[in-house]
């Protein structure tokens, strides 16, 4: 039987590649540059398959243009706020993404931003590395201390569990709030909280892991800012879309929020400029799930749905919304 043609869109680890290039009759885009509208339909035309990644836009409105030979957008994330999973369905394109793999990741580069951010990492740095430490003193870059803090955790899904945990091993009491509460096996003695204005107020250190969608938009706005203790830090390895910046902005001008700590921006790439003379905003370039193991392990899982898919079973990570 000839091997379905798949397009890869980015560069993929080199593990992915290899097994991708063994069993599939593959096209990887080697310059790495995001896929455009026109190429996703030129590729629905020429391709079964597809591995994107987030920076693929499979809007509704590319979506109609494609042609029929594309059977399954198998992504290379855990977010896909990047497809219209309706859209896609509704032209018979089946749409799988790669949870668990990349929780533990991702957690990880969430408590480098909350420490960072709630140790003045930024600012400690250039001035070592500028040359102008010059002096100490009891006082000087004095942070806010994670240990015995309360922790609050919007979406207890994978990524917050995995967080939570790492947050209970440096001392934290950690508060959550979810669209539903946990079972007590798993909450770990976690708080839960039935809205997330109970969850703010209680929040020292504020950590965002939901999903990006049309309900969580600024979900942190100024309004929200305000209610957190002052002083809190704000950590957000999920969405840009989820922190209103200008509100964000706002909160640390007045000193209410005390630190940030960014892997995500409304515009990637490129960030938020606003943000580059705050010293007390520790950035980083939507790297949450960039270690080696988890990307072959993406791309290995990304893999395994495909194969499911043409053994014409149902891939483990199917998704219809
Ligand atoms: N910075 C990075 O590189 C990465 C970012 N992410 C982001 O993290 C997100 C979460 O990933 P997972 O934990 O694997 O997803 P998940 O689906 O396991 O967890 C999301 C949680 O958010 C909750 N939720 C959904 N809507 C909500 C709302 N309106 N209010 C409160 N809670 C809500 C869900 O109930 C669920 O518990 C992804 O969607 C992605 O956007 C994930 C991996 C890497
Ligand atoms: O998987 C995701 O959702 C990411 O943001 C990148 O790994």
């Amino acid at each position: 039987m000839s091997k379905k043609r798949l397009w890869i869109t980015r560069r993929l680890s080199d593990a992915t590649l290899e097994r991708a290039a063994r069993d599939y009759d593959v096209v990887i885009n080697h310059e790495d540059t995001p896929g455009t509208a026109a190429e996703l339909i030129a590729a629905s035309a020429d391709f079964d398959a597809v591995i994107p990644c987030h920076s693929e836009h499979f809007t509704a409105d590319v979506v109609s243009q494609f042609s029929d030979r594309l059977k399954i957008v198998a992504n290379h994330s855990v977010g896909v706020d990047h497809c219209d999973i309706p859209a896609l369905n509704a032209r018979g394109i089946a749409v799988t993404n790669t949870p668990d793999v990349l929780s533990d990741a991702t957690a990880e580069l969430a408590m480098l931003l909350m420490l960072g951010a709630a140790r003045n990492a930024v600012a400690g740095d250039r001035i070592v590395r500028t040359g102008n430490w010059d002096s100490w003193s009891p006082a000087f870059m004095v942070g806010k201390q994670v240990t015995g803090a309360r922790l609050g955790i919007i979406g207890m899904g994978r990524v917050g569990q995995a967080f939570a945990q790492k947050a209970r091993g440096f001392g934290m009491q950690v508060h959550y709030y979810n669209r539903r509460p946990l079972s007590s096996d798993l909450e770990h003695g976690a708080v839960y909280h039935e809205t997330v204005e109970s969850l703010l107020l209680v929040s020292d250190f504020l950590s965002l892991h939901c999903p990006a969608t049309p309900e969580t938009v600024d979900l942190m706005n100024g309004e929200r800012f305000q209610m957190l203790p002052k002083g809190a830090v704000v950590v957000n390895t999920a969405r840009g879309a989820l922190v209103d910046e200008d509100a964000l902005i706002a909160a640390l001008d007045s000193g209410h929020v005390s630190a940030a700590g960014l892997d995500c921006f409304k515009v990637e790439p490129g960030g938020n400029p606003k943000f580059s003379s705050y010293d007390n905003v520790f950035m980083l370039p939507h790297i949450g799930s960039a270690t080696r193991q988890t990307r072959d392990a993406m791309g290995f899982r990304a893999l395994d749905n495909l194969d499911a898919f043409f053994a014409g079973q149902t891939p483990k990570d199917i998704l219809t919304k």
